[in-house]
């Protein structure tokens, strides 16, 4: 399959989001993040936003997540209609329930880990998540440099998910630009999140299928 390009509006002008939208539309989702100034030390919006930005979308959403107590509030996310929501396991009480809980509401069920954070806290559970969200700066900003020691956890999990047969995308977030995608494309990784390197240039669209081809390039 080839690799899908999820540009982040948080790099995105926020009070001309519905434009920034509209120069995105070659991308496969847009990438959502909620941040609550509790798990990060960062404050973007909440459900309200993201109900306006599917409103209006043309592409599906993909909503990260940075929030405490996920297990109270994520499944209010899924009932906007995205397509996908991923929350912290670091953040989570019972990742499993929630994950199940996801899924019921028609959503599919993303887990993230943040850089520090051991692929064995969820492990033994990958059949219960449609998405694994390798972090690869720390949470709560855009426009950080990519973290390459993350990488040895994208590989562990591509090599697990293939050993297992089980399905679930690899998703990374952080940094991805021209000079990285391709290193977590060649680790494993389908699914790449990248918002300065597409909001901060000139051509979205362009930027967008450049990294799709590079990602491509390196998967092959
Ligand atoms: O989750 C995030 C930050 O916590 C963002 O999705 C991510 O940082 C995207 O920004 P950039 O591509 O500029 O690094
Ligand atoms: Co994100």
């Amino acid at each position: 399959m080839t690799a899908r390009i999820h540009p982040s509006v948080l790099s995105a002008d926020f009070v001309n989001m519905e434009a920034a939208l509209r120069t995105i539309v070659t991308a496969d989702a847009v990438h959502v993040d909620v941040m609550d100034n509790h798990f990060v030390p960062n404050l973007t919006f909440g459900r309200q936003m993201v109900e306006r930005i599917q409103a209006v979308s043309p592409i599906p959403l993909d909503v990260h997540l940075m929030i405490d107590d996920p297990d109270r509030w994520a499944p209010e996310y899924a009932a906007t209609g995205a397509a996908g929501v991923t929350f912290h396991a670091e953040a989570a009480t019972d990742a499993v329930e929630l994950a199940r809980e996801l899924r019921a509401r028609g959503a599919k069920a993303g887990v993230s880990l943040k850089p520090g954070t051991p692929i064995e806290t969820i492990v033994d559970d990958l059949a219960e998540f449609d998405l694994v969200l390798i972090m690869t700066v720390e949470p709560g900003f855009g426009g950080q440099s990519f973290m390459p020691e993350t990488m040895p956890k994208l590989q562990a999990l591509a090599h697990i998910r293939e050993r297992r047969g089980l399905a679930f995308d690899l998703q990374v977030d952080g940094g991805i630009a021209v000079d990285t995608i391709a290193t977590a494309a060649a680790a494993g990784a389908d699914v790449f999140v990248a918002g300065s390197a597409v909001f901060g240039g000139e051509d979205p669209a362009a930027r967008i299928s450049e990294l799709r081809s590079l990602a491509d390039a390196a998967r092959a």
